[in-house]
């Protein structure tokens, strides 16, 4: 299957011309039935973009997108929270707790991260006391963040059940066999806060990356998450579609099915540098015993790969230069558009005029 670089679209972002990548969509209704169609289609996005909308429009779906908008009210209120409320706990664990903004390196070349993020765990959720901050500990914020968590596990599921299927794995061997519930894992829900940037900040977006996860499902209704698809050399935007959510296959999935499928690169930028943005990634996670070969031939558990590449994304620029490529990019191979890691014009002259 040919690689998804066309471009169709494009959008004005800082003086340049970007594309803006399309993307299939999936039905979330369909796949509930397992319809053939939609489950080679699944299949087909998983290999190629390794991206796709999930449409959740219809009637057992819009319950989980209304879950989402009361995330997000829940969270603009605990980031309104001081510093000291949010940072209660820190970072407990790296798939639990609050990072605040410049916890990691930014989107262009010197920079610090430009968003503040609250992750809480499904196993950890399921505690008679999750670690959460006072702020977040009442019974209709946890309800709230359980709802959430729920939701995003059948969508996630139901999406891995259909690829199982679509690839003939039968039995013990099908990927939700090493995804049960009752298992511990670090799967884990991430609510994050991009703050306003204007380009010439010293904290801006979220740098480039594969994800570590199985699936990884984003709710977000503003613009900023930029993909570059397996094959193409430009970063382009991912436009958020109402009533769809974003999904992407992770390092894990892409491990789990031989390589044959894409964990695409992304990153954020600041689309609108005045504006405030939100958004909720659900990182369906393998149980982490799991073991799976990695992009370094390594036979590790999906617990390893965790942990190491969540230290190198936590890592400093320089120690990040000197990992192997794989661990942030999960072993996708690149071609690199130089004035990617360069902010771009307008944001220069902004800063000249500055
Ligand atoms: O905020 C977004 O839109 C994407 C965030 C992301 O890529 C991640 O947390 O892995
Ligand atoms: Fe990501």
């Amino acid at each position: 299957m040919a690689p998804i670089t066309k471009v169709e679209e494009t959008v004005q972002w800082t003086g340049k011309t970007v594309p803006v990548y399309a993307m299939e969509t999936v039905s979330f209704e369909s796949l509930l039935s397992q319809e053939p169609a939609e489950v080679e289609k699944v299949l087909r996005c998983c290999e190629t973009a390794g991206f796709f909308y999930l449409d959740m429009r219809g009637i057992d779906g819009r319950r989980y997108l209304e879950d989402q908008q009361n995330t997000i009210a829940l969270m603009k209120r605990f980031f309104a929270a001081s510093l000291e409320e949010k940072n209660q706990y820190g970072l407990v664990a790296p798939h639990l707790g609050y990072e605040p903004v410049g916890s990691r390196t930014g989107v262009f070349s010197d920079t610090k991260d430009g968003y503040e993020m609250i992750k809480v765990s499904r196993d950890e959720i399921q505690r008679d006391s999750p670690h959460l901050p006072e702020v977040l500990k009442n019974s209709a914020d946890m309800k709230t963040i359980e709802t959430s968590i729920a939701g995003c596990n059948i969508a996630t599921k139901t999406i891995l059940s259909a690829l199982s299927t679509a690839m003939g794995l039968t039995g013990a061997k099908r990927f939700e066999n090493s995804h049960r519930n009752a298992r511990p894992s670090s799967t884990t829900l991430a609510m994050m806060h991009y703050i306003p940037s204007p380009a010439t900040a010293q904290n801006i977006g979220h740098q480039k990356h594969t994800d570590i996860s199985t699936l990884t499902l984003l709710f977000t209704e503003q613009w900023g998450l930029q993909i570059r698809p397996p094959g193409a050399k430009e970063f382009g935007f991912v436009r958020p579609e109402p009533g769809c959510a974003i999904v992407n296959v992770g390092d894990s999935l892409r491990f789990a099915s031989g390589m044959k499928f894409q964990s695409c690169i992304h990153r954020v930028v600041p689309f609108d540098p005045t504006e405030h943005r939100y958004s909720i990634a659900y990182f369906l996670r393998a149980e982490d015993d799991t073991m799976f070969t990695d992009s370094e031939g390594r036979y590790i558990t999906a617990g390893q790969w965790h942990d190491e590449k969540f230290f190198a994304f936590t890592d400093s620029a320089e120690g990040q230069a000197m990992a192997p490529p794989s661990m942030l990019l999960g072993g996708m191979v690149e071609e690199v558009d130089p004035e990617e890691l360069i902010a771009p014009q307008v944001i220069r002259d902004v800063a000249v005029e500055a």
